[in-house]
């Protein structure tokens, strides 16, 4: 998978280098790349914004140097890209979302900052590729680089080959709908807190059915949205929701 990332923040994208999307890059599995938008503008003071049309506060992000990242970026790979453009009017990101984007060969990232970006970028992009609009969730950020930071960890660890142990992503929070169960490690007693017994019996067949036990009633408790359409209900069943 390449990833192009544009933003007026790119040292906001450092931590991509580091823990798993740094193996994965080492690992040949994904390619990311960072371009400073303000390369894209020419006037002196590297302008990316001006005054909104129709009046109100804050500024928005200027077509012109949009547009050329993005034209310049397009000439960097083979094949058509899609445009992820983060954004609290988008589609919320869900592990079935991130797993989309895992699928992808080339992704560009374009993080937005002030207001937004001109609506015009958005229109002449989907004449040349998908665009998509994703969210992180229902609440405010200041700008897409760290949602991009978050769907790129999310799409990445989804990679073949890119976790060491693919075993850990099958029980994991919203792999089929559930939450996670509650984990444990060395020593067996800390603090006068016990780890729960069932996991020192050795028994897997016990464990197995404790931890699915553990796991419906965490959804149940914080989760219970997740309940009705959760595949893990129905053992061997398959959630296609996510
Ligand atoms: N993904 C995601 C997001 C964002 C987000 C993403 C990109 C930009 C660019 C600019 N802003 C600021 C802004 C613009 C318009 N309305 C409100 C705030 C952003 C917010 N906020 N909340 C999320 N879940």
């Amino acid at each position: 998978m390449r990833c192009d990332i544009i933003s007026i923040f790119p040292e906001y994208l450092e931590p991509l280098k580091l823990s798993l999307p740094g193996q994965a890059q080492r690992k040949g599995l994904l390619d990311v790349a960072v371009h400073d938008l303000r390369d894209f503008s020419h006037d002196r003071h590297r302008t990316v914004d001006d005054t909104p049309y129709g009046g109100g506060a804050g500024m928005v992000m200027k077509p012109q140097p949009w547009w050329e990242a993005l034209e310049h970026v397009r000439t960097l790979g083979d094949g058509t890209p899609t445009l992820i453009v983060p954004g609290p009017g988008g589609e919320v990101l869900t592990q079935r979302l991130a797993r989309e984007l895992a699928d992808e060969d080339w992704l560009i990232f374009a993080c937005g900052r002030y207001e937004g970006i001109d609506e015009r970028v958005y229109e002449a992009a989907a004449d040349v590729m998908p665009v998509r609009v994703i969210s992180l969730g229902d609440y405010v950020l200041n700008g897409g680089e760290v949602a991009v930071l978050a769907m790129i960890e999310a799409a990445a660890r989804l990679l073949p080959g890119f976790m060491g142990n693919a075993e850990s992503l099958v029980e994991e929070s919203h792999e089929d709908g559930l939450l996670e169960y509650p984990v444990y490690t060395k020593p067996a007693t800390w603090q006068g807190r016990e780890v729960p017994p069932v996991l020192l019996s050795g028994d897997h067949g016990k464990v197995a059915a404790w931890r699915h036990q553990q796991r419906l009633e965490r959804t149940a408790a914080r989760r219970p949205d997740l309940l009705h359409a959760s595949s893990a209900l129905t053992p061997g069943g398959v959630d296609d929701r996510w």
